[in-house]
């Protein structure tokens, strides 16, 4: 078998479509533009590409774009400042601080002090909570993506196996409670899970979230299943310099694989597409407006 591919460039592009059409109809009904900030501390050069690129799609559909860049010596004090008055402000409606953070900040205290209904990232308590009870929430935005392109692919998930390799709360443990809300019967695998590979082989899905390059091989996979990489390992290419590869080793697992993510080009563009469909999303939410289905969980 060779796998359907799954082109997430494709299909981020047209969500951000969808967004785009959506805040064209904000102003033109109620005269609202969404606002996004998105907060950076430091310079990290991953972060600083990431954050460049929401900030390029975020005007791109029509959104009000904030940018905020602080030095990576930035105090904890200073940073909850910026974030208090990020919460106050009519004209933003969505807020993002990139991570990670330098380590002398608290992630945890960071995130929890965004205004829960401004949380695009969808990784304050509140959100989490709402998630896991399966009420309305901010949804993070790579399972979402995820979760968009496994419905588009399959129609419904309802009684399917699915494995969620790692753990994460950014990634894995959401992804499991939205799968989980789909009705598939999830298996969250971790480090300490025993014969992993049996584990992953009753998978009809598979999402593959670990952070370690070319982990999961094609003999782990059923034939057929549908293998969702969220992984973004850089490494050496044979010949010298570097190359991007996934947490799947993508050529033995398309071998057997009903449908496959590619890296690049798969779950990573759906990330910032899923957040500007939350900024639209949490916008409705504020001003009483019904929100746009399928652009949600
Ligand atoms: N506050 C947050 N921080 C981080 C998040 C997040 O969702 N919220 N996720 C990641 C980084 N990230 C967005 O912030 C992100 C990662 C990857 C991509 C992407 O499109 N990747 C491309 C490859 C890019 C390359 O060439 O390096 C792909 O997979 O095709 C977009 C966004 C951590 N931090």
């Amino acid at each position: 078998m060779t796998a359907t591919i799954i082109d997430g460039k494709a299909f981020a592009a047209k969500v951000r479509g969808q967004v785009a059409e959506q805040v064209a109809r904000l102003k033109a009904d109620h005269g609202l533009i969404p606002g996004l900030a998105v907060v950076l501390v430091g310079a990290d050069p991953a972060s600083e590409v990431y954050v460049r690129s929401k900030g390029k799609m975020t005007v791109e559909v029509g959104m009000n774009s904030f940018e905020h860049k602080l030095a990576a010596d930035t105090s904890e004090a200073d940073l909850l400042a910026l974030i208090d008055k990020l919460n106050n402000d009519p004209q933003v409606n969505g807020i993002l601080v990139q991570l990670p953070l330098p380590d002398h900040l608290n992630e945890d205290l960071v995130i929890n002090s965004i205004a829960p209904q401004k949380d695009v990232d969808g990784f304050h308590i509140s959100n989490v909570g709402l998630l896991g009870t399966g009420q309305k929430s901010m949804v993070p935005c790579t399972p979402l993506g995820c979760l968009m392109m496994l419905r588009a692919h399959h129609g419904s998930l309802s009684g399917l196996d699915a494995v969620v390799i790692g753990r994460s709360n950014i990634v894995g443990k959401p992804m499991a409670q939205l799968l989980l809300g789909d009705s598939c019967t999830v298996t969250v695998a971790h480090s300490r899970t025993r014969d992993l590979p049996a584990v992953v082989r009753r998978a009809d899905i598979v999402v593959a979230a670990v952070g370690r390059a070319q982990m999961v091989p094609g003999d782990w996979i059923k034939p057929g299943a549908t293998v969702i990489d969220v992984g973004i390992n850089r490494i050496e290419k044979d010949g010298g310099g570097t190359r991007l590869v996934g947490d799947v080793d993508y050529d033995s697992c398309a071998a057997v694989a009903g449908a496959i993510t590619p890296v690049p080009g798969g779950v990573g563009p759906m990330t910032i597409a899923c957040l500007l469909a939350n900024t639209l999303t949490a916008t409705c939410r504020d001003n009483n407006i019904p929100e746009t289905t399928g652009l949600t969980a």
